[in-house]
């Protein structure tokens, strides 16, 4: 069975991304318009209804559009923008997030590609929340730094300009970054947690942190305890690890270049205080690579085809 498959912002950081994913696969014909034409109203409408699945690499309100754009009840559609990941209509894409998730992304006709940021944070803190170890109202707070191609072709402009004159810059100082609704929203939480993003002068990769005190939990768990519920959710599964061994370091390199997300548990059981750690890469699980998954898992393909792990 082959696939069509239209990127509309394909000449995007995020679409070129996906480009090179499904590149050379005999499982997917890419649906694609003149490059000058990319912009191009008419040129668009035509791809997004001639294609099975639609792959949206825009910014919120051209991914609003195109989707009203779409004309017909029969394409299918995987969102990377932040427009739909609390619509109540689409399904969210993390397909590691509940233990049928995978199920609904496969029958879903829109789906919604979780942000970078939040990809990390579900990992670690849904399944504590659904096993009861954290309180839906625990308040709880993310650091989390991005390479700089997670700010798209403005801000690897910016950085590889010359205009960043610097190594580290922490941003969303507000602390109401657009990721924080989707944050709550999908690891089942009742109180909003801060989020402190930060980017690095880096080009792709990510580490996102939640550090913990032991007793913030619904009782007297142990580090071991935290350990044993997430590898347990992620048993058997190919691109979400959980890593056993000890870790004293992690680097915002961990993962980059990859499709793939590592999850850690550290900590210290004798002062009670516990570090959740996702490394992964913005581009990779936090964007085209939670793409293509979810492309493969919709289309009925191995769900880790074309990616790298
Ligand atoms: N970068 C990342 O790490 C991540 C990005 N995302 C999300 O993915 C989406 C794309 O981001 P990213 O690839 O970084 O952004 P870029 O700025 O690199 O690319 C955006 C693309 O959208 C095109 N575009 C913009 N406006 C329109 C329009 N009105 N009609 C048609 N095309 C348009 C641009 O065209 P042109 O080439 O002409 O400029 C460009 O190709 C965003 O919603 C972003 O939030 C999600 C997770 C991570
Ligand atoms: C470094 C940087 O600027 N990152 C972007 C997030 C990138 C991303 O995840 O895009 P979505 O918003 O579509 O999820 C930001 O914080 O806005």
């Amino acid at each position: 069975m082959t696939v069509s498959v239209f990127i509309d912002g394909a000449a995007g950081t995020t679409g070129l991304e996906i480009r090179e994913r499904l590149a050379g696969r005999g499982d997917v014909a890419l649906v694609t318009i003149d490059e000058v034409r990319r912009r191009d109203h008419a040129a668009r409408a035509e791809a997004l209804n001639d294609a099975d699945v639609v792959i949206l690499c825009l910014p919120d309100d051209a991914a609003r559009e195109a989707v009203a754009m779409i004309a017909n009840d029969r394409t299918r559609v995987i969102d990377a923008s932040t427009a739909h990941r609390v619509a109540p209509d689409w399904t969210y894409g993390l397909a590691e997030l509940e233990p049928d998730q995978a199920d609904r992304i496969a029958s879903a006709r829109l789906v919604a590609n979780p942000g970078c940021y939040p990809t990390g944070f579900l990992a670690l803190v849904r399944p504590l929340v659904r096993a009861g170890l954290l309180a839906a109202d625990a308040p709880l707070s993310v650091n989390a730094t991005s390479g700089y191609s997670g700010g798209g072709k403005a801000m690897i402009a910016e950085f590889e300009g010359g205009e960043a004159a610097t190594a580290f810059r922490p941003y969303a100082l507000a602390l109401a970054h657009k990721h924080v609704g989707e944050m709550t929203r999908h690891a089942g939480l009742t109180v909003a947690p801060i989020f402190q993003p930060a980017v690095a002068r880096t080009y792709r990769g990510m580490v996102v942190q939640v550090p913990l005190h032991l007793s913030q939990l619904a009782r007297s768990f142990t580090l071991n305890d935290l350990s044993e519920v997430l590898a347990a959710a992620y048993d058997g599964e190919r691109v979400v690890r959980f890593a056993h061994e000890a870790a004293t370091v992690v680097k915002i390199e961990d993962d980059a270049g990859t499709d793939r997300m590592t999850l850690r548990v550290v900590g210290n059981q004798a002062s009670g205080q516990a570090l959740l750690i996702a490394t992964l890469d913005n581009l990779g699980k936090g964007a085209a690579g939670a793409a293509v998954q979810n492309l493969n898992i919709m289309a009925g393909f191995d769900p880790v085809a074309g990616l790298t792990l």
